[in-house]
């Protein structure tokens, strides 16, 4: 399967830290892809190949019947659905290396546990002429903050997530610079909610996001953003 991964480079996951955008050699290095590939390493199949966002036997009626709403969306190609692995590695068309991350245990946050259904079940979905995303998250039991309702944090991070997903999208590799909520509306644990962000600006290096977290009915406001992303260098993992 990875044989067949268009264009050369494929970025699976990501979790680049400060420390490796602030380190010059990394840095340095970051340019040349071609330099990683001679000391390329395998990448353990379990981390190539699952896409986290298919659906599983967790998730609920609703969120099946807004995920095929979506997929009904993407058949005349005004929409995508970017996958989701569990680390952010950038590969090359053999599914080796070819940036300095060695195989470990780390994880992408929301990718953090096998167990389905107990933390982020959450799918992508984006319309670059629109230069929109819609997330379709279902919260898990062990994302509890209030008895009963989702945790803020976990809500950020879901927003955080889908939300820098555009930005990626729309502008390449970028981190998150700042990320501004208003709790609304509590969301209850195990519902499904639609997270909806628009890119309201770009300004050369600065995207801007907007976003609304509703429920799966659209009846119910419950957290609304504004998040800067701001590109660094590095390749966009949707566009190779
Ligand atoms: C298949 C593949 C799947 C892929 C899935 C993808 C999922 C992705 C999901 C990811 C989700 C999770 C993602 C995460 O969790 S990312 C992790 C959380 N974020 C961080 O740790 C970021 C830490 N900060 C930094 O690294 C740097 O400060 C950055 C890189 C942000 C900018 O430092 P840099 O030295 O590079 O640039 P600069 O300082 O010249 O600034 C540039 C411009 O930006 C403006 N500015 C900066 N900060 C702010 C601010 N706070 N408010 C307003 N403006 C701000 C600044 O004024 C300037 O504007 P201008 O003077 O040019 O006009």
């Amino acid at each position: 399967m990875l044989s067949k991964i268009q264009p050369i480079a494929r970025v699976i996951c990501q979790n680049i830290t400060g420390r490796f955008i602030h380190n010059p050699s990394a840095r340095r290095t970051m340019k040349s892809g071609i330099r990683f590939s001679k000391t390329a390493k395998e990448l353990p199949k379990v981390v190539a190949s699952k896409d986290y966002s298919e659906p599983n036997s967790s998730w609920s009626q609703e969120m099946m019947k807004l995920y095929e709403q979506y997929i009904e969306k993407t058949k005349d190609g005004s929409w995508k659905k970017l996958p989701s692995y569990n680390r952010f590695l950038v590969l090359n068309e053999d599914g080796h290396f070819i940036d300095k991350f060695p195989p470990s245990k780390a994880r992408l946050f929301t990718r953090n546990t096998e167990e389905e259904g107990s933390m982020f079940e959450y799918v992508v979905f984006a319309n670059k002429v629109e230069k929109k995303a819609v997330g379709l998250f279902q919260s898990g039991d062990l994302l509890e903050g209030p008895s009963g309702f989702v945790h803020g944090g976990a809500i950020a991070t879901i927003v955080d997530a889908v939300s820098g997903t555009l930005a990626t999208y729309v502008a390449g590799f970028v981190m998150t610079a700042s990320l501004n909520l208003d709790y609304k509306n509590p969301i209850p644990l195990g519902s499904t909610v639609i997270i909806e962000c628009q890119l309201e600006k770009k300004e050369e290096r600065k995207s801007y996001v907007n976003t609304r977290v509703i429920s799966h009915d659209c009846t119910k406001l419950h957290t609304e953003s504004t998040a800067l992303f701001v590109s660094v260098n590095q390749k966009n993992p949707y566009q190779g």
